[in-house]
């Protein structure tokens, strides 16, 4: 081995002991390599791969062995931010720049002066703060929201995207010179079923470390169940991997895992498993009645969490400006009303109210009444999340993990479906 190969590679293992990172496979060594390499320049570094597979190790590498290591490190989730608020939080805004903004806020951009910022799923960047990373790119400056100010920062922006840009470029939602701001090296990580060797390793490290946290023996695959779990398609990757490990860990109270024991934790459908194909179920997934229920659930809770936001800023705002400033939220909710085109937000609410019974009267029995509602409600509102989270899985899977077609099919916004999976690690 040339004397510089086994430099690197030394320094390759250390690191992946440095940042927990489990797997021998050569490309993923191969991107750890050029994490290191880059890391001393300030060249921008684009991050490539499936969701799952561990691009955000990258980043961290590259931050801590650069001279910016005493700096901020910043991670943002670009999906994950509402697009009204998003140029505010990397750039910060005025007082008074808009309703709510009661003092002057330094946006990551400030505060990361001298640091590193992670620009995750950057590709849900609106189109105008496109605009804003670009001029930040090319000469540091940028102005905050509601100032015309130029100020100057000195920050690494290392991106990561697990869908292909060129696409988005192609649609006009990505600008391509910013792409190629972005891009002057690609680091790309593979997808967890082309790291053969390193899938069962994996799973030991997590049921290992399952084990140690829910204080239960470590569960031993049978030769079938590994074999499986290598040939499994994981389109989910390591973050899949560790959620199967997981609920094994939790549930089996038989810690030797055979075929079938394994084979009940994955989904059969879809494209997960490559051997099975299941033709029956193609046309549609919520076929079934029950499938159909859930879907309904869905949309009232959904609804539900519109109409909370319709509240809140009635009571911020009055009644004239909500009207104003939401007519889509308006026309989603209570449709098109012809008859009745002015919703009428000052009249009372035709709910029913319980009105707490005096403590002379049946103090005891009014209480359980409260405390019962409370358990059933809180009941409810788990096992809707529970439905939820499985027609996420379920919508994920048949439209073999493209959040756009998925959150189309459950009828909520992409960001939305992106907070989701976040919020229930899926
Ligand atoms: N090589 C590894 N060894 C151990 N754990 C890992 C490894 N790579 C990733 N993980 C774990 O897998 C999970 C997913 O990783 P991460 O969030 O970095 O994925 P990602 O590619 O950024 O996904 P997304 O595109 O959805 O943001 C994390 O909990 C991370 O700690």
């Amino acid at each position: 081995m040339a004397k510089e190969t086994k430099f690197y590679m030394e320094t390759v293992q250390a690191i992946k002991q440095r940042f927990e990172i489990i797997g021998n496979d050569p490309k993923l060594n191969r991107a750890i390599e050029k994490a290191i390499q880059v890391a001393p320049t300030d060249i921008s570094v684009m991050v490539t791969g499936e969701s799952g597979v561990g691009k955000e190790n990258i980043p961290r590498i590259i931050h801590s062995l650069s001279h910016r290591k005493h700096g901020k490190y910043i991670a943002v989730n670009c999906g994950a931010i509402p697009e009204g608020t998003i140029d505010s939080e990397l750039f910060g805004h005025e007082k008074g720049a808009f309703t709510g903004a009661t003092s002057t806020r330094e946006g990551y951009f400030e505060v990361a002066d001298g640091g590193t910022i992670f620009l995750d799923e950057v590709g849900e960047l609106p189109l105008t703060t496109q605009v804003r990373l670009l001029r930040v790119l090319e000469n540091g400056e940028f102005i905050k929201v509601g100032s015309s100010q130029v100020q100057k920062t000195n920050v690494r922006i290392v991106a990561a995207t697990n869908v292909n840009l060129f696409n988005a470029i192609e649609k006009g939602k990505f600008r391509e010179d910013l792409y190629y701001r972005l891009t002057t090296v690609e680091i790309t990580l593979p997808p967890l079923r082309e790291r053969n060797e390193d899938i069962h390793l994996l799973f030991r490290k997590f049921v290992a470390d399952f084990a140690h946290k829910y204080k239960m023996p470590p569960l031993k695959l049978d030769d079938d169940a590994v074999q499986l779990l290598q040939k499994f398609r994981w389109n989910g990757n390591i973050r899949q991997l560790r959620n199967v490990a997981e609920q094994i860990s939790v549930l089996e109270t038989n810690r030797d895992i055979t075929l079938a024991t394994l084979q009940s934790y994955l989904p059969t459908e879809g494209s997960n498993l490559p051997s099975v194909i299941n033709d029956k179920k193609k046309e549609s997934d919520f076929s079934t009645e029950r499938d159909i229920l859930y879907k309904v659930l869905f949309d009232m809770k959904s609804d539900l969490n519109d109409l909370k936001k319709l509240t809140l800023e009635l009571m911020k705002n009055g009644s004239s400006k909500v009207q104003d400033i939401n007519p889509n939220l308006i026309q989603k909710i209570y449709g098109s009303q012809e008859n009745d085109s002015e919703i009428d937000f000052e009249e009372e609410p035709r709910t029913a109210v319980m009105t707490p019974a005096t403590r002379e009267d049946n103090y005891q029995i009014q209480d359980d009444n409260y405390l019962f509602a409370e358990t059933i409600e809180e009941e409810e509102i788990l096992r809707l999340e529970q439905k939820e989270i499985e027609m996420i899985k379920k919508s994920l899977e048949k439209n073999k993990g493209k959040r756009k077609a998925a959150a189309d099919e459950l009828g909520i916004s992409e960001r939305t479906l992106y907070r989701k999976i976040k919020q229930f690690d899926l």
